[in-house]
């Protein structure tokens, strides 16, 4: 029985799993580009879940069949994942424990024999076509988009048979994992294009500060407020913390409602991050803490002067002796 692709494992189908074994439930199946970064972190005795869906793997963490998830969550050219941001924000709470960063680069592929002039729907994860919609206009002009739950679902289709489209957009790695053949190689609009994937557990666990960590956290901002952002975004930058994104996103069943999906530079360990906190948590209507977590490019978080740990400190300390001066 193959056991590995490549760097990538494939999941078990024989035994039971080890309770004490990490688990990781990620978008699957095997050969997606989070099945990629799921690689980059989990253990070699680790038990691996595919799942048909973001959602559907966020949810075998909720329900506790798996310790962690791993699923996407924002692309360097078609932004944030919101079958990701939607879940964290509204269902049941979770927490992000690490961030993995993959490039991406597509492949268009199909069954041995099929050629590009046979092509007219490709199937593809929405986030695949979003990246190639140029290179297809350019290349082959007319193709229509099929859907799928991922990438690599795409090339899983092709392979039992499916013929609903002729060819897909997916990694190297499942084109020869599913016995496809390559169309084209290395097909994207925007050259150099990565994929930021989050590691998900349940609340409780919060990785220590390392000086290079980022937070993510969910808020709704009050209607009929006017300023109500900008009101939000003076609790940062009081406080000198960067925000790294931020992303707006309806909220389901109150037209004109918005949450914001914000990810800042810094830890919630620190000083700054929690006067900012403090301060958004006084000023929205609903905030939800999504977790802090060493950031994936490493870079260390700058400390703009008057906001260090040992400034806020200084600051609080003066203000306690004003109790006990004469
Ligand atoms: O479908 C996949 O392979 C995924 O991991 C999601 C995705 C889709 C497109 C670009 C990056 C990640």
């Amino acid at each position: 029985m193959r056991t590995s692709v490549g760097r990538l494992r494939l999941p078990k189908t024989k035994g039971k799993p080890m309770t004490d074994t990490p688990s990781y439930a990620f978008l699957g199946p095997v050969g997606t580009f989070c099945h990629q970064a799921l690689s980059q972190v989990a253990p070699p005795e680790a038990t691996i879940v595919p799942c048909a869906g973001e959602r559907a793997a966020m949810d075998a963490t909720r329900s506790g069949r798996t310790r962690y998830t791993v699923v996407p969550i924002e692309n360097s050219v078609e932004g944030g994942v919101t079958a990701t941001l939607d879940s964290l924000a509204w269902g049941k709470r979770l927490q992000i424990v690490r961030e993995i960063v993959v490039p991406v680069s597509f492949t268009l592929a199909a069954r041995p024999g099929v050629t590009l002039d046979d092509v007219e729907r490709i199937g593809t994860h929405s986030h695949a076509w979003a990246q190639c919609r140029n290179w297809m206009t350019d290349t082959l002009p007319g193709a229509q988009h099929t859907p799928t739950t991922s990438t690599a679902e795409a090339a899983r289709l092709l392979a039992e048979g499916y013929d609903g489209f002729q060819a897909c957009l997916s990694s190297a790695i499942a084109t020869s994992l599913y016995g496809l053949t390559t169309l084209r190689a290395d097909v994207a609009d925007n050259p150099g294009a990565i994929t930021r994937f989050v590691m998900l557990s349940l609340p409780g666990h919060l990785p220590e500060p390392t000086g290079a960590d980022k937070t993510t956290i969910q808020v709704r901002l009050p209607r009929n407020h006017a300023g109500a952002l900008h009101q939000l975004l003076e609790q940062f930058r009081t406080r000198g913390v960067d925000l790294t994104r931020i992303e707006s996103r309806p909220v389901a069943g109150q037209p004109g409602a918005y949450g914001f999906s914000i990810d800042l530079a810094g830890h919630v360990c620190e000083e700054r991050v929690q006067a900012a906190l403090v301060g958004v948590y006084r000023t929205c209507d609903d905030v939800r803490f999504l977790g802090s977590y060493p950031r994936a490019d490493g870079r260390a978080n700058a400390i703009e002067p008057g906001t260090s740990d040992e400034d806020f400190r200084a600051a609080r300390a003066w203000v306690d002796a004003l109790f006990t001066q004469g």
